[in-house]
């Protein structure tokens, strides 16, 4: 499928965790200030997935990737690539919140700080406009200097997303950002990312097909390590052209 205002696009992907075969001949485009999710059973590759457009993969010893993803004009598979400045561009969010122990304001400074940033003023801004933009400022605009660890799972998450933002981020990856959440931090921080998307690119791993169909634009169903169905989340849902993912989605399988 042809996107239009495409931020990435990756072809021919193949990854491999030692001989285990994990992602095979993906070819797919993600469009710029959408949000695309990712689907599929258990094992079927998502996380991989979504871990390779940061390079997270990396950190897991003896695995290959072959293939390329243009992050604009850029492959960011190229061992040349600076990983630091590409997570600064394409910042995670994972299933657990996991901040640092630190207070609530460092947690966001630090990403500036490592990034050479030593303007305190700037630092303060910027700690600011990103809990603001993770609806999270009015939580904690008197507690900055509590620690992060003693705020809630939700606000723990909207705290990460808040640290993702302060750096120059144009992609925001979320893996399963809800699963360990209850309804309404989850309903939050889905409303977040409708209104994230407004600036950001964004990819989501979901296993809840509600959110899937509620939040993302577009949907990609993955199935044993391949990309079985692409297209706009509306279609995917409503006349799936496969039928693996007419039988994923009506809970025959998964
Ligand atoms: N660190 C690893 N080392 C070796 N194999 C791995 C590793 N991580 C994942 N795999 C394998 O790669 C394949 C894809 O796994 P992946 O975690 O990407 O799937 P997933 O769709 O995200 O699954 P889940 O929904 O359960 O999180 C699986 O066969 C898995 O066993």
């Amino acid at each position: 499928m042809t996107i239009e205002n495409r931020k990435i696009k990756v072809n021919d992907l193949n990854f491999y965790y030692g001989k285990t075969h994990a992602l095979k001949d993906i070819n797919i485009d993600i469009a710029e200030k959408k949000v695309t999710a990712l689907i599929g059973p258990s094992g079927c590759g998502k996380s991989t997935l979504i871990r390779i457009f940061n390079r997270m993969c990396d950190l897991v010893p003896n695995t290959k990737a072959e293939g390329t993803i243009l992050l604009g004009d850029e492959n960011i598979l190229l061992p040349s690539v600076d990983v630091v400045k590409l997570r600064c561009k394409v910042g995670m969010v994972f299933q657990k919140p996991n901040p640092f122990p630190k207070t609530i304001f460092q947690n966001i400074a630090y990403g500036l700080e490592i990034n050479g940033n030593k303007n305190k003023d700037f630092i303060r801004f910027r700690v600011e406009e990103s809990l603001k933009k993770a609806a999270l400022w009015e939580d904690v605009k008197h507690r900055l200097n509590d620690s992060a660890l003693a705020l809630s799972g939700g606000q723990q998450q909207r705290l990460c997303i808040a640290r993702a933002l302060a750096v120059e981020t144009e992609v925001i990856l979320f893996d399963e950002p809800c699963a360990s959440l209850d309804p309404i931090s989850t309903s939050k921080i889905e409303e977040l990312i409708l209104e994230l998307k407004k600036n950001y690119t964004i990819i989501i791993v979901t296993h809840n097909m509600q959110q899937a169909s509620r939040i993302s634009d577009y949907t990609a169903f993955m199935y044993l390590g391949n990309l079985i169905e692409f297209g706009l989340t509306d279609r995917v849902f409503t006349v799936p052209q496969n039928e693996r993912t007419e039988a994923y989605l009506s809970g025959r399988f998964g």
